[in-house]
């Protein structure tokens, strides 16, 4: 047996978004694998035969294939690809054969949908006319993204494509992004998601139907707050989407909701669960090729989606009267994307021993259908993490885990790392982490946590760091270290601490309150909340919303209180800071006024700037440099483990 290295993510292979082909028989999905050499990713689109067993690659997989949907006739493959360079729409042949390119967007396509006349209707950028210099004029306060980068001068819009290659012919105009069609099951209107508004400072998109043949655009329902993924139920009569009502706000739950075509009501269907859809729980051993969008059931009476439930993601259904089912069964599961067909159900699922494999689900029988990882993961030590539960100071229950090192023996004592969650509405679950793996691998405990203002628990729960960034969400992560602490095999003189993002805020925010800890490395972090207002891409809405309300003109006082900035003099642990230059969501500057103190104030400290990669370095960076940072991380804490006092 082998240890799990930072070098493994090498050999990880990613599977997800399966499709079935509409007569039910076979299943296309996307592998993903990593070019060591090239070090690059690679997506592949594969078919699963469920008569056979067999499971074939289907196309090249030499760049990035991804997004496969059938046809409605079942004739004609779909696909984006970037074999040309950027993001386009290829079609194939459903027995095989060469694909052909059928669009050109010079920024490539978004999203598409099929039409039941072998059309296509696709979510494209225009290309930018103004192109003429580098110079780049902004008008706009939404006019970049992290990943994305600088948005251009021209929106994403709807254009119809034929499966010949003719077209692209665009659908919808003006000065507003048009995104996630679907299409009405007689082809003859499309929603879509929009914000048809000039006030860029709180999007709150709504739907809108085009009529295909009059070019007309109808509201069809008022968002008042998210709105995504909407789809047609067979018989035309709702459209299914994801959304909530509370403005622009990542702090509550998404619901499952449905809109009538004909009278236009609009009703959640899912409150009741009181968890968010969709994933929400996070892991650096995952590529995401595809969003999870609601399924609905032949009869129109039923939908399918997943939801984050306490660190775990199922599957569930829910019918028009509102009645609940989880159907993906047991627990430590996180399904990462699926399809339905028939009472059949095909899922991706990662577990904290394995990245994503394919299962089908049949009459509660479940069939493992890929094995990917498996050769690999025989030869490792995985370690398989335990689920523990603390109580916070003011009584109130937290989840976590805790991951020993492989070969655990409790008559030793062991260094133990914190890592913090970022979001802070996100989770963490139970799902493979090849970070935490390659921590317990090298001798250390790893604590993770779900404190207050995680997703998964409930809107009570997860609202419960709003305005109080660095108060009770702290408290439940030094009240989870103080009781593991505790534990006879953890060895309190070495506890080390480490998060990215509002975990990296956390990290910083540590470092500045407690002592306790013999290292930290901060990653993606914030250590201005003041600065960040104007420099983050989402900061002049996000971090309003964070802190509830509080401002720069009114507020300064009350954001540079919870800045850990301001308690850069209290601090004395080692610190190395960890950023990405191109990091659009937590940009660069954070880290380098967090540096900048730190050494003017004798701290003991370390840079480390990684060039072309953005705020999602540790998800899907470049291979090489994500083996690079976590070398870093290990490297910190084992050059301070047992030395010092
Ligand atoms: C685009 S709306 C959601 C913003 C999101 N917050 C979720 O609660 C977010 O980007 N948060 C940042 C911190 C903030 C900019 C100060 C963050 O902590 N991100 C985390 C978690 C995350 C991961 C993937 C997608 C969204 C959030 C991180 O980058 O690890």
């Amino acid at each position: 047996m082998r240890p799990i290295t930072t070098q493994t993510l090498f050999s990880l292979q990613f599977s997800g978004d399966p499709q079935f082909s509409p007569d039910g028989q076979s299943i296309v999905y996307v592998k993903t694998t990593i070019n060591q050499e090239e070090n690059k990713y690679q997506s592949q689109i594969c078919k699963y035969d469920r008569k056979t067993g067999r499971d074939i690659p289907f196309t090249q997989g030499l760049a990035q294939d991804k997004l496969p949907k059938f046809s409605q006739d079942g004739s004609y493959l779909a696909f984006v690809s970037t074999r040309s360079g950027t993001p386009q729409l290829f079609v194939m042949l459903t027995d095989g054969g060469e694909p052909k390119q059928l669009t050109f967007f010079k920024k490539g396509v978004k999203s598409y949908s099929w039409m039941p006349n072998n059309q296509l209707v696709v979510a494209a950028r225009k290309d930018d006319a103004n192109e003429k210099s580098d110079v780049r004029v902004v008008n706009t306060l939404r006019y970049r993204g992290n990943g994305y980068g600088f948005y251009g001068d021209e929106p994403i819009h709807l254009w119809l494509v034929q499966v010949d290659g003719s077209g692209p012919q665009q659908i919808t105009d003006g000065n507003f992004d048009e995104t996630d069609p679907t299409v009405s099951p007689d082809g003859k209107k499309i929603a879509f998601v929009s914000w048809r508004e000039e006030n860029q400072v709180e999007v709150t998109p709504s739907l809108y139907t085009v009529d295909l043949d009059t070019g007309l655009i109808d509201l069809t329902y008022q968002g008042k707050g998210s709105v995504s993924h909407p789809v047609y139920s067979p018989n035309g009569k709702w459209i299914a989407f994801f959304g909530h009502e509370h403005g622009e706000d990542s702090g509550y739950n998404t619901e499952l909701w449905v809109v009538s075509t004909g009278s236009g009501e609009a009703r959640s269907l899912s409150r009741s669960l009181d968890r968010p859809v969709g994933n929400q729980v996070g892991t650096d051993a995952r590529y995401e090729t595809a969003e999870v969008s609601p399924i609905w059931d032949m009869d129109s009476q039923k939908i399918y989606f997943t939801a984050t439930h306490e660190g775990d993601v199922y599957v569930y259904s829910v019918t028009l009267d509102e009645k609940i089912q989880k159907e993906t069964p047991g627990d430590t599961q996180v399904v990462t994307s699926f399809s339905y067909h028939s009472g059949v159900i095909a899922y991706a699922k990662e577990t904290p021993a394995s990245p994503a494999e394919l299962y089908l689900q049949q009459n509660k029988e479940i069939q493992q259908i890929t094995y990917h990882n498996t050769p690999l993961f025989k030869s490792l030590t995985v370690s398989v993490p335990e689920r523990t539960k603390f109580q916070a100071r003011d009584g109130l229950e937290i989840n976590g885990w805790l991951l020993k090192p492989p070969g655990f023996s409790s008559d030793q004592r062991y260094p133990l790392v914190l890592e913090i969650h970022g979001g802070p509405h996100s989770s963490y679950g139970n799902t493979f982490l090849h970070e935490f793996q390659v921590l317990a691998n090298s001798g250390y405990i790893v604590l993770y946590t779900n404190p207050r203002g995680s997703h998964g628990y409930g809107e009570a729960f997860v609202r419960g760091s709003i305005g109080d960034w660095g108060g009770k969400d702290y408290e439940d992560l030094i009240d989870a270290v103080d009781a593991v602490a505790r534990l006879p095999y953890v060895d309190r003189n070495n506890l080390f601490v480490t998060g990215g993002s509002y975990g990296g805020y956390m990290t910083n925010w540590m470092v500045a309150h407690t002592h306790i800890f013999k290292a930290a490395v901060t990653q993606r972090s914030i250590c201005n909340l003041h600065s960040m207002i104007g420099t983050s891409d989402i900061g002049f809405w996000f971090n309003v919303k964070e802190l509830d309300g509080a401002d720069i003109w009114e507020d300064e006082e009350f954001i540079l209180s919870r800045s850990p900035i301001r308690y850069a003099n209290r601090v004395q642990t080692p610190v190395k800071i960890i950023h990405s230059e191109e990091d659009f969501r937590c940009p660069m500057e954070q880290a380098e006024q967090w540096f900048t103190a730190l050494k003017r104030l004798g701290v003991e400290t370390e840079l480390v700037r990684f060039p072309n990669e953005n705020h999602d370095l540790s998800r899907n960076g470049q291979p090489e440099h994500r083996v690079e940072r976590l070398d870093h991380i290990v490297g910190w804490f084992n050059q301070y483990l047992g030395n010092k006092e």
